[in-house]
């Protein structure tokens, strides 16, 4: 029998006060320590699901339980946006004290941690700059070190990279899949771009809108660590075709 899910949704549909139905009938179970990316058209609910899964939100009907830690959610759950949502007044390794601060650890006493999540991000001679200091993907790296000072087993993240050019945002999701193997999180990683789905992904989950549901569960193959020659191979540019068929499935069902 295979090991307890990290998550499990089961029927989970989420009506706003407004009115809108942004989703209905997700079902997934996320394993420990895996890889996955939501993709879906815009207002599909993919950002909905991720603020049900930090507890953000409640969903309207269904359930989301965490049976691998005996249905506790984890105190600490990383989350990054789209935009860094920096303090633009704050040093660079005051930005990162701030889930600490909130935590009441003394400045003294984070240090040490404030250093180590700087130095795994590749910050560490910028620990005195201003954020409008800092290029957008350092401002970025700024905001993960700030999600991960606090050890999160799970990392939620919304288009992260969206507002970065190509370059910079290859450059991040290697440093990404680096991070994952180091610190052994699970991922769920929204993101509007397929190559980016599956270069980061073990899974991609591929939703249709109105209301947003799951249409397909996508596993992609290739080994970790993966570096620039699979993005070149055969086999990714297949895999992308698969759920970029599964988007256009979903857009005209
Ligand atoms: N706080 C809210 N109140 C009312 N409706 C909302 C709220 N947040 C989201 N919605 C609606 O719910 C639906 C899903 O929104 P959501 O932001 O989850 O989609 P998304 O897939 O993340 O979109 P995008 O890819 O554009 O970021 C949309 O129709 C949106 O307008």
């Amino acid at each position: 029998m295979s090991a307890a899910p990290l998550i499990e949704l089961s029927g989970v549909a989420k009506t706003y006060g407004s009115g809108t139905l942004a989703l209905t009938g997700v079902d997934a179970r996320i394993e420990r320590g895996s890889f996955l990316s939501l993709v879906g058209p815009s207002g599909c609910g993919k950002s909905t699901l991720l603020r049900m899964i930090a507890g953000l939100i409640e969903p309207s009907s269904g359930s989301i339980s965490w049976p691998a830690t005996g249905n506790e959610r984890p105190k600490d759950i990383g989350f990054v946006f789209q935009d860094a949502t920096l303090m633009p007044w704050a040093r660079v390794i005051d930005n990162v004290y701030l889930p600490l601060k909130l935590k009441g650890i003394t400045r003294k006493d984070a240090e040490p941690r404030l250093r180590d999540a700087l130095a795994r991000v590749g910050l560490s001679d910028f620990a005195q700059s201003f954020p409008r200091e800092l290029s957008g993907g350092m401002k970025m790296r700024v905001s993960i070190a700030r999600a991960l000072v606090t050890e999160p087993p799970v990392l939620l993240m919304d288009e992260p990279f969206a507002a970065l050019d190509e370059f910079t945002r290859e450059k991040l999701d290697d440093d990404l899949l680096d991070l994952w193997a180091s610190q052994k999180w699970t991922v769920i990683f929204v993101t509007h771009s397929v190559y980016e789905s599956v270069y980061l992904s073990e899974r991609v989950l591929v939703m249709g809108a109105r209301p947003g549901r799951i249409l397909q569960d996508i596993a992609i193959e290739g080994p970790f660590p993966r570096h620039h020659d699979f993005r070149e191979s055969a086999d990714f540019i297949g895999q992308c075709a698969k759920v970029s068929a599964a988007l256009r499935e979903g857009a005209n069902p």
